[in-house]
């Protein structure tokens, strides 16, 4: 049997200790990654080094010992890989070129197995260089997530960009999504080929979807991407992510086939205690609860345990850490799970 715990969970198994991690564990928060950072030069250049992103993967479970390693990369590489131009600007996150409806069919996929290698050489070296007991998750954007950035060019607080050329020229969204779909499998496939012990699908932008586009645009192409990764690497385990996704939870889960699911901290605990009951599900703290500290954050793990700790259960933020969140509520976070 695995020392993962974080896989054990993913088996169905409840721990009386949940795994615990943060999405975007590796980031501005800490001073080790600000100073790997500088010596990257752009962000992308720190992605595809494999040197670095070793080294800024491993730097919080050095720190704090969490019970996974989360691969040091991007969502946005896929259109990088796509030469779509993408660009990080400090204090403005991602650019890229907009892409218009009669650009879609002109994206050429060819450059991307060999554009992504400095990735996977950096999954190998995670795998060996990482602590028995850590699980290594790798991931992917969910293809309607990349999509809405690649739409629009940049983040946008509702992504109505997206939404709009999807009403406007579904035949053409449908051609980004399945390209996208394709590409992020090949890319799981690899990272779970490579040494992942499992992958998150992050399609942090799924809440801004109505009923209709939800099954069309998040649950189909991230079911395509869940059976083809099945098919390549049988028993991978998968969590999926769809923040937002609120009352849609379990026809996500239904109809993806995800193993977990990701909850963001919007979901109330009577309806995540029922979605447990089909299986894992992973969550939920509001990350501004670990901004604040003291008795917001340890009445936000104590409600979580109480109401999820039974299991299977992975412990973890709603959303991603931000670059304000003080170490030592990290600190404090862990030993409250972990009851020290
Ligand atoms: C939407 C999305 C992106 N990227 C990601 C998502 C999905 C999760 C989510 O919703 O947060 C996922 C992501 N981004 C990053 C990781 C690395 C692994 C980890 O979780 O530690 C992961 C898993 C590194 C990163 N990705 C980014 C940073 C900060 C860049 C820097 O160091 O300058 C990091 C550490 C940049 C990024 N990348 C993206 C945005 C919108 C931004 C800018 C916002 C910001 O600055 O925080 C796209």
């Amino acid at each position: 049997m695995t020392t993962r715990k974080l896989l054990r969970v993913l088996e169905g198994e409840s721990l009386s200790t949940p795994p615990v991690w943060l999405m975007r564990q590796a980031g501005r928060y800490l001073p080790e990654y600000r100073a790997t950072r500088e010596k990257a030069g752009g962000f992308l250049d720190l992605c595809y080094n494999p040197d670095l992103a070793t080294e800024v993967t491993l730097q919080p479970i050095r720190r704090f010992g969490f019970d996974a390693a989360i691969l040091f990369s991007d969502i946005l590489v896929i259109p990088d890989a796509l030469r779509r131009n993408v660009r990080f600007v400090t204090g403005e996150g991602p650019r890229m070129d907009p892409i218009a409806p009669a650009g879609i069919a002109a994206l050429d996929p060819s450059h991307a197995q060999a554009h992504l290698s400095p990735v996977i050489e950096t999954v190998e070296r995670l795998r060996a260089e990482l602590p028995e007991e850590t699980a290594l998750i790798g991931f992917c954007g969910a293809p309607w997530t990349v999509a809405t950035y690649m739409i629009a060019g940049r983040g946008t607080p509702d992504q109505a960009p997206a939404r709009l050329f999807a009403y406007r020229h579904p035949q053409e969204m449908a051609a980004l999504l399945a390209l996208l779909a394709e590409m992020s499998a090949d890319y799981l496939i690899r990272q779970l080929r490579a040494g992942a012990d499992c992958v998150q699908i992050f399609d942090s932008w799924a809440g801004v979807l109505d009923e209709i586009s939800f099954q069309r645009f998040s649950i189909a192409p991230t079911r395509r991407i869940v059976e083809r990764v099945r098919a390549a690497v049988p028993g991978a385990r998968i969590i999926g992510f769809a923040k937002g996704a609120g009352p849609l939870l379990s026809a996500y889960r239904e109809g993806t086939g995800v193993d977990a699911i990701g909850l963001d901290w919007s979901v109330p605990f009577s309806h995540a205690a029922a979605l447990q009951g089909q299986g894992p599900v992973q969550g939920n703290l509001d990350p501004l609860r670990l901004i604040a500290g003291g008795r917001a954050l340890e009445e936000g793990v104590d409600a979580i345990l109480e109401h999820l700790g039974r299991g299977p259960l992975i412990f973890n933020l709603g959303h991603g850490i931000t670059p304000d969140a003080p170490i030592a509520h990290v600190e404090a976070l862990l030993r409250r799970v972990r009851g020290q």
